[in-house]
């Protein structure tokens, strides 16, 4: 796992989408081989959004032929309600970038039977060769997509029950009220992103610190879900320096020199997180 960290959120977006973009380039995505992206929703990648939406009005990049899969979805949520992910991505990204509604998989979690959904989304990423790069957040208890504390790391798409900390850390969205925020979502599992051929995920802010420090210094624990991309041969954590205000490794701590032994420090924890 590498670990990259930046100055600021505005930072750590534009190298995500810098990376992203190299990614996409260097593949040459064509109808017959297309780029499979995984996405997450959040507050997270909104800025990575922005930036490769703007990217491709300048005629830097065209997601033509790329094919995305969304990592999670409430359940029982409208799908034109304007928290539901769905709403989220195509307010956010695929409305200002040339995605082919075709290509774009997001879980239904109002269908009749999500359980058969969850299979069949696990059996369209299959189809497609599986994701190449899977971008996710990370929750304050260290989840990825909704895989929280106790989900089994060799899970696949599933219905599960949100913890109340996810709960509560999503009534920001629902006018603060705990009441409107739905109790279940429809996710990929650990071992669904997992497979994808290399992960990238965004940690910012000091609400995240915890999290970070969980998931990278202690050992992969099902309780920090996120902690299982320390298996991953080509997973990288990208975060601003608020997010790794609980870092233990030494050389984190010159951050008040900065800016000068910024990029030290940054090389050191990238060498010291190397393990694949
Ligand atoms: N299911 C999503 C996650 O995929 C996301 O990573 C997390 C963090 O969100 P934010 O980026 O807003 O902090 O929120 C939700 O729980």
């Amino acid at each position: 796992m590498r670990l990259i960290v930046r100055e600021d959120a505005a930072s750590v977006a534009e190298y995500v989408a810098n990376y992203i973009l190299g990614r996409i380039k260097d593949f040459g995505p064509s109808p017959t081989r297309p780029f499979v992206l995984g996405l997450p929703t959040g507050s997270s990648p909104m800025a990575v959004y922005q930036i490769l939406a703007a990217k491709y009005k300048a005629g830097e990049v065209s997601f033509e032929n790329v094919i995305t899969f969304n990592m999670d979805e409430y359940v029982g949520v409208p799908r034109d309600h304007p928290q539901s992910y769905h709403s989220f991505m195509w307010n956010h990204f695929f409305s200002h970038v040339n995605c082919r509604p075709e290509n774009v998989h997001i879980l239904n979690g109002n269908a009749p039977d999500v359980e058969a959904g969850c299979a069949q989304f696990e059996a369209a990423i299959e189809a497609v060769g599986g994701i190449d790069l899977f971008l996710a957040g990370v929750g304050e208890d260290g989840h990825v997509a909704f895989n929280e504390p106790g989900s089994s790391l060799a899970s696949r798409t599933r219905v599960k029950t949100l913890a109340y900390d996810t709960i509560l850390a999503n009534s920001r969205f629902f006018d603060n009220d705990v009441s409107q925020v739905p109790k279940m979502a429809l996710t990929v599992g650990v071992r669904t992103v997992l497979d994808a051929r290399e992960v990238v995920t965004i940690a910012l802010g000091a609400r995240k610190a915890v999290a970070l420090q969980r998931c990278i210094e202690n050992g992969v624990n099902h309780m920090w879900t996120l902690s299982a991309l320390q298996l991953h041969r080509h997973s990288m954590v990208v975060a601003d320096e608020d997010a790794t205000l609980e870092l233990q490794v030494k050389t984190v701590k010159v951050r008040n020199h900065r800016p000068l032994y910024l990029s030290l420090a940054t090389l050191t924890i990238v060498s010291v997180f190397q393990i694949n």
